[in-house]
């Protein structure tokens, strides 16, 4: 592993060299294991640990299938998935390897007793398989996470859509928080060059969420001018919602929990910003009854701060807690879109507000090769900026997966895996100057 550092580390070193490399048997990753699936029987979700149920292992280096490519992992970052991976809800991820290695030769390799997380990347091209012409050893990348086998019609005209559409180190093996990873050649892009490795690799798979599920004509396909109400506008999802909500020339209503995460939202740009806690919505009476008068007291407050208007756009995800608010608060016609449900994915709402006012709800999961791409592309173009806040090593990810569980965290948390510290990577320092404050505007808080 040393003579892949030194390699990645020295500017002389060619394609060729890279090529020569020789690999290692084995490699160190974040895993969890199958054995353990049971191991937190009788706990409440909260208590669930992260720290207990996250490895570091050494796994053996898995062959490379044609398409594909081993990469070398300067840094990755703690997404959600992880963290329902490491309390094995809602669903043990082995059972997605379990039916994946059902389906080729090729797939079994996924289906192993160990899984290694993680759905993103920025490091360093090792190898890559047959039929692989667009990416070369030696290539600085980053990898999107959508798995896709692309046999079927279904998914030619997005890419979301093929039936066999996977979460790279979700629903896959072989993910990113180890210090080699294999994926999809297709899921490769170029890492920007103003940015540090761990920094390259905070945005990919929450920014490329956010931009098809409120820009892109497949989510809300937001518009100029459009009232976005967005719940956990500093989080993962969220600092990325924002950023995009104040860059389309959108006005974004920030939800968050605390005077510093308001602060986050205010240097960003934003003004409209609503914190949850100290304004202590209690949208849910009992664990079955919704209070309607809250939903109501939220709307007047959103209506203070876009002078009596409502929201043209919900940027949903933490779910059953919230969903009912979010249909309410919708202007008619307007359009609730959804990625996740952090808090229960049993929503109830009150369908008159739905259909009485023509709004719409749109289910939305990451994004297409091509929505994934151009996520990146404004990334490269100092458009939308990271979000990374704390770094942790691979040995500790597990802390890092527990603070983003207990939401501690604040926008996102990087991990370093083969990088040796901080700050390395960055090829273009004169971009890089330029965007240096809206960078680092997460870091250390
Ligand atoms: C990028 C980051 C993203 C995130 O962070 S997202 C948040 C994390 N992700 C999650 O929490 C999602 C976790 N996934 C799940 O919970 C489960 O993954 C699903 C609930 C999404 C799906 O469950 P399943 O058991 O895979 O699907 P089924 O459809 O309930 O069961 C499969 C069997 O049911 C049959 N079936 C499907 N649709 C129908 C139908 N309409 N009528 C009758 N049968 C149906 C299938 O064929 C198949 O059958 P056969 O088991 O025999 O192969
Ligand atoms: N389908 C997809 O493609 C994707 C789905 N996801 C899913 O989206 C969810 C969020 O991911 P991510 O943004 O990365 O996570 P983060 O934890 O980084 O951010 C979520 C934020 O939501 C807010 N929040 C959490 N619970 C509640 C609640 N009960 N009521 C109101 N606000 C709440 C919190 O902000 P605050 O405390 O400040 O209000 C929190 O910081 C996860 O469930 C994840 O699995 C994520 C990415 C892609």
């Amino acid at each position: 592993m040393k003579e892949i550092l030194d390699a990645i580390q020295s500017p002389d070193t060619t394609s060729a060299d890279f090529a020569a490399l020789p690999l290692p048997e084995s490699y160190r990753a974040i895993t969890v294991h199958k054995d353990e699936t049971e191991m937190f029987e009788g706990l409440t979700t909260r208590e669930k640990d992260p720290r207990k149920s996250l490895h570091l292992d050494r796994v053996p280096l898995p062959e490379l299938g044609p398409g594909e490519a081993l990469v070398a992992v300067m840094a990755s970052s703690v997404n959600y998935n992880s963290v329902w991976t490491s309390i094995f809800e809602p669903v043990s991820t082995f059972s997605f390897l379990e039916r994946y290695g059902r389906l080729s030769e090729l797939t079994k390799r996924h289906d192993l007793p160990y899984h290694i997380i993680g759905s993103d990347l920025a490091g360093v091209v090792l190898r890559t398989g047959p039929g692989v012409n667009a990416w070369q050893p030696g290539d600085e990348v980053v990898a999107h996470c959508l798995s896709v086998e692309l046999e079927s019609s279904d998914g030619h005209n997005d890419t979301m859509l093929d039936p066999e559409q996977r979460i790279w180190g979700f629903e896959t093996n072989f993910g990113g928080l180890a210090e080699i990873a294999l994926v999809k050649s297709n899921q490769l892009m170029p890492k920007p060059g103003h940015l540090s490795w761990e920094e390259a690799a905070a945005p990919g798979l929450v920014n490329s969420t956010a931009y098809r599920q409120l820009v892109s004509r497949n989510g809300a396909g937001m518009k100029q001018g459009d009232n976005v109400l967005i719940w956990g506008a500093s989080g993962g999802l969220g600092s990325y919602a924002t950023q995009f909500a104040l860059a389309g020339g959108a006005n974004p209503i920030c939800v968050v929990s605390s005077d510093q995460k308001a602060d986050i939202c205010r240097s960003m740009g934003a003004e409209a910003i609503i914190d949850r806690n100290a304004e202590g919505y209690k949208f849910w009476k009992d664990e079955h009854t919704q209070d309607p008068k809250e939903w109501k007291r939220f709307g007047k407050r959103i209506r203070e701060l876009t002078g009596g208007e409502d929201i043209d756009i919900v940027f949903e995800h933490p779910g059953r807690e919230t969903f009912g608010a979010s249909v309410y608060v919708t202007r008619k016609g307007g359009t609730i879109t959804t990625c996740a449900s952090t808090s229960g994915y049993m929503h109830e709402y009150d369908n008159r507000y739905l259909w009485m006012s023509l709004k719409r709800i749109i289910g939305s999961h990451f994004a297409n090769y091509r929505e994934a791409w151009e996520a990146n592309r404004l990334i490269a173009k100092g458009k939308i900026h990271p979000t990374l806040s704390k770094v942790y090593s691979l040995e500790d990810t597990g802390q890092a997966a527990y603070d983003v569980h207990r939401n501690l965290h604040q926008g996102k948390v990087g991990v370093l895996c083969l990088a040796p510290e901080e700050g390395m990577g960055v090829r273009d320092p004169e971009m890089r100057a330029e965007h240096l404050d809206a960078i680092n505007r997460f870091r250390n808080i």
